[in-house]
C-alpha cells in the first residue's frame, strides 16, 4: 500500500495536478523542462490533465457582471503565451484555470481520489448555480511576486444583511493566497490566516482580492492580502497569512 501510494505521489508530481514551485517541476518531470516558468508550466500542465469535458471555472459565463467582465479583459487583454522557448520575463498575468476536481485527472488521481475521497469537490466550486455563489478569476504575475483575484459574490453568500458572509471572504483570501503560495512554495497548507474586516462587501458586488509575497523562510511563506473596490478606493479587508510547505503523504494522515 504505501510503496503504491508513493508510486502515485511521483506520478501526481508529475501531473501537475496540485501546484508545485519550480524546483519540484524542474528536478522531478525534466520533460517539463522546456516550459519557461513555473506558473505556465502549471497552467498547461494542468490544461493538459484534465479532460475536455472539465469545465474551466475561471473562464466568463452568462452570471459575470459588466465590473466582471471589464475587469477580466482587462487582466487578459495583459496575458499572453510566450512562445516555445522564448525567454519568459514574467511581464504579464498569466490567466490560472480553476477545475472543481483536482485529483481525479491526474496520473494516478483516480486511486488517489478514492483513498480521499471520490466525491470531493473544491469548495469553492461546487454550486451547480452560476452567479449563485464564488464566481472568480485568478491571474498571476510573476515579475511582481502578486495575484490578483476578480471576485463577484453571490446571492448564497449572504452573512448581515445584504452583504457578504464573514466566513465567504475569508474564503476567498485563503483561496487567493493559497494558490500564490502554491505557484512559489510547492504543496503547501494554510497554517495561520489573521483577518480584519474593515468595511462590509455589498452582495453581487465584483471586488479585487490582491495577494502580495512578504517573505519566505523555509518551509514558511508569508503574504499579505487586501480586499478592495475594483478602483482601489475603498479597503473591504485586509489579511496575513501563513503557508508551510508539506509533503502530499501529509494528507493522507488524516
Ligand atoms: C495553478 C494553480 C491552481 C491551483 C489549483 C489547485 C487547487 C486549488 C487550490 C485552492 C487553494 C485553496 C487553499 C486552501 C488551503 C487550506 O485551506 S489548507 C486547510 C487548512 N489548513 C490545515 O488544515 C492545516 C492543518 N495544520 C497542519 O496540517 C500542520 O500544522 C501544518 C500547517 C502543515 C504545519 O505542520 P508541519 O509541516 O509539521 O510544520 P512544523 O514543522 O510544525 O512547522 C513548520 C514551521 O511553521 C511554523 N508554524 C506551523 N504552524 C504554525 C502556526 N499555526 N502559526 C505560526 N507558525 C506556525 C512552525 O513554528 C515552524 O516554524 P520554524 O520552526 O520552521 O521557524
Amino acid at each position: 500500500m504505501a510503496r503504491n501510494v508513493g508510486r502515485i505521489f511521483s506520478g501526481f508530481r508529475c501531473s501537475g495536478s496540485l501546484p508545485f514551485g519550480k524546483t519540484q517541476l524542474k528536478t522531478r518531470c525534466p520533460r517539463l523542462l522546456l516550459r519557461t516558468t513555473p506558473e505556465r508550466t502549471v497552467v498547461q500542465a494542468l490544461s493538459s490533465i484534465f479532460s475536455h469535458k472539465s469545465r474551466d471555472f475561471s473562464l466568463p459565463n452568462s452570471s459575470w457582471g459588466e465590473e466582471m467582465m471589464r475587469l477580466y479583459n482587462h487582466y487578459s487583454s495583459q496575458s499572453g503565451e510566450a512562445a516555445e522557448g522564448q525567454e519568459d520575463q514574467g511581464e504579464q498575468w498569466t490567466r490560472l484555470p480553476s477545475y472543481n476536481r483536482s485529483l481525479k485527472y491526474a496520473t494516478g488521481g483516480v486511486y488517489l481520489s478514492k483513498i480521499i475521497q471520490s466525491k470531493a469537490r473544491l469548495f469553492t466550486r461546487n454550486i451547480r448555480d452560476t452567479g449563485a455563489a464564488f464566481e472568480y478569476v485568478l491571474f498571476f504575475r510573476r515579475d511582481k511576486q502578486r495575484c490578483v483575484c476578480i471576485f463577484q459574490a453571490g446571492h448564497l453568500l449572504e452573512g448581515p444583511p445584504g452583504h457578504v458572509h464573514g466566513g465567504a471572504i475569508a474564503t476567498m483570501i485563503d483561496t487567493v493566497t493559497g494558490t500564490h503560495a502554491s505557484l512559489l512554495s510547492a504543496p503547501v497548507m494554510t497554517a495561520n490566516l489573521n483577518i480584519n474586516y474593515r468595511s462590509p462587501i455589498p452582495l453581487g458586488s465584483t471586488v479585487l482580492v490582491e495577494s502580495t509575497m512578504d517573505k519566505e523562510e523555509g518551509k514558511k511563506t508569508f503574504l499579505s492580502c487586501r480586499v478592495t473596490s475594483t478602483d482601489g478606493s475603498k479597503l473591504h479587508t485586509e489579511a496575513a497569512a501563513l503557508f508551510v510547505s508539506i509533503n502530499v503523504s501529509h494528507l493522507l494522515r488524516g
